[in-house]
């Protein structure tokens, strides 16, 4: 579904990731720790054809990975820094807005369920400005739960959310991933991806330095945090 192959990234004179390969399979869910700076963010720009690699090449179900191709745009939804919203429209606008570019079915019942399943139901007619920042990342996932996609890209869905929000977030993720969304996630958040990632990729300095299943990549006794 998702190929990084001989992948790295420099900024000027710094290489900030790799070369590495990534092959991510249909259904699957992989979630990218390590501390800040280890190269997590970049990586998941690049895979979601925001950025050029310096090396290698990224492809998407076969088709070079870019954000600007209209048959990748309608099957990769992407959760990212800066937060992508309309400092004018309202957090209901914001998911109407992808129920009618995304061709929603039942939009307005999808619509109030998932304002619901994000605690935004009284906040339905507020501004991005007049959000709370974790009423403002909850907006930004129901807008991208709310569409169908093959592939689903999040880079630290777990910031600004408190601990309940966080237990949704990891529920609704496996929900996804049970439906068969393949998934790729960057996150400081062990529990989250323990709930629901297949596989762990550690990276340090830009470099993998552990993969495997969650459970022997961060066993929940460890002392130490890869992340
Ligand atoms: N546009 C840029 N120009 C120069 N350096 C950059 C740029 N973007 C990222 N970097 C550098 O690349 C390295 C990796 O950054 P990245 O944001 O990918 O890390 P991260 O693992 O996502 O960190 P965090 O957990 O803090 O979000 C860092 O040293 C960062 O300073």
């Amino acid at each position: 579904m998702l190929i990084l192959a001989g992948v790295s990234r420099a900024y000027g004179e710094q290489q900030v990731l790799g070369p590495l390969d990534l092959d991510v399979s249909v259904g699957e869910c992989v979630a990218l720790l390590g501390r800040n700076g280890s190269g997590k963010s970049t990586l998941l720009r690049l895979a979601a054809g925001r950025e050029e690699p310096s090396t290698g090449r990224v492809a998407f179900d076969g088709l070079p990975m870019s954000e600007d191709d209209p048959r990748i745009r309608s099957r990769v939804a992407v959760v990212g820094d800066p937060p992508a919203c309309y400092p004018d429209l309202t957090v209901r606008q914001h998911l109407e807005l992808v129920a009618v570019g995304h061709r929603v079915p039942e939009p307005q019942a999808r619509i109030d369920l998932a304002l619901q399943t994000h605690r935004l139901t009284g906040r339905a007619a507020a501004l991005p400005a007049e959000l709370s920042s974790g009423q403002l990342q909850e907006m930004l996932l129901a807008a991208a739960l709310l569409r169908p996609m093959d592939l689903l890209l999040l880079d630290e869905p777990e910031q600004r959310l408190d601990p309940a929000a966080r237990e949704r977030l990891a529920a609704r993720l496996a929900e996804r991933r049970a439906a068969g969304t393949t998934l790729l996630l960057a996150t400081h958040h062990r529990a989250l991806a323990r709930a629901v990632a297949d596989r762990v990729l550690v990276l340090d300095r830009g470099v993998v330095t552990a993969e495997g299943p969650p459970g022997h990549v961060l066993p929940e006794e460890a002392d130490g945090d890869p992340a």
